[in-house]
């Protein structure tokens, strides 16, 4: 129900079709092996809760609407969840090309997720537009006694190919409004023709905003 992302109308919102009114909208996407807490991160965004317990692992694709207000705009983010098991991989590519926002994610407390963050990226590069803006997460950073992937190798790897990263829990909700708004603030950004305003700046923002190890580094 999301209408084409035009130049701004301010004062002439929009009424999806679930009555919620907006300025302007976008399509995000969260993507990452399957069991990395892609669900979970939306919930806790979406609903402020935590989905402890069984994991139910998403079949095919999930939505969900949040509209939020970034500077005055009302902004609504069209969540799309994926499934990170690999046997619905065709059915997510199709999904890449009208996404303008995509979170990557893996899990710190499970190395094989991270060491595919690289084949992610080479699908988010065959499937995704070229300019879509793109953060990589390192989620569950609450199991501290678990962790394997150590920050500075996420802040390393984001490094190397150039992403805005941060670490994130779904389980006590760090960073999580945070990333979702770091998005919704550059994509509105984006959408908006005013080169008086200075430019919103994803990268800082994200290094300035994050809580976490940051606070523990000399
Ligand atoms: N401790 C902790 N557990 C989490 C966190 N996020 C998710 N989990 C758990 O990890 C498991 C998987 O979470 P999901 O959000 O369903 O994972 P997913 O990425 O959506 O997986 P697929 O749908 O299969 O792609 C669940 O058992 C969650 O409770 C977190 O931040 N901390
Ligand atoms: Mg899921």
């Amino acid at each position: 129900d999301a209408p084409p992302n035009g130049p701004l109308q301010p004062g002439r919102p929009s009424l999806g079709s679930g009555g919620d009114f907006y300025d302007v909208a976008f399509k995000v996407m969260l993507v990452g092996d399957s069991g990395v807490g892609k669900t979970c991160l939306l919930v806790r965004f979406k609903d402020g809760a935590f989905l402890a317990g069984t994991f139910i692992s998403t079949v095919g694709i999930d939505f969900r609407n949040k509209v939020l207000d970034v500077d005055g705009v009302k902004v609504k983010l069209q969540m799309w969840d994926t499934a990170g098991q690999e046997r619905f991989r065709s059915v997510t590519h199709a999904y890449y090309r009208d996404a303008h926002a995509l979170l990557l994610l893996y899990d710190v407390t499970n190395k094989a997720s991270f060491d595919n963050i690289q084949a992610w990226l080479a699908e988010i590069h065959e499937y995704a537009q070229h300019d879509v803006a793109l953060m990589l997460l390192g989620n569950k950073v609450d199991s501290a006694h678990e962790r394997v992937v150590k920050r500075e190798d996420g802040e390393k790897l984001a490094k190397e190919y150039g992403l805005p990263f941060m670490e994130t829990s779904a389980k006590t909700g760090l960073n999580v409004d945070l990333a979702f708004t770091a998005i919704a603030k550059e994509l509105k950004q984006r959408s908006m023709k005013t080169p008086s305003e200075p430019r919103f700046r994803l990268h800082d923002y994200v290094k300035r905003e994050g809580q976490g190890a940051s606070c523990c580094r000399p």
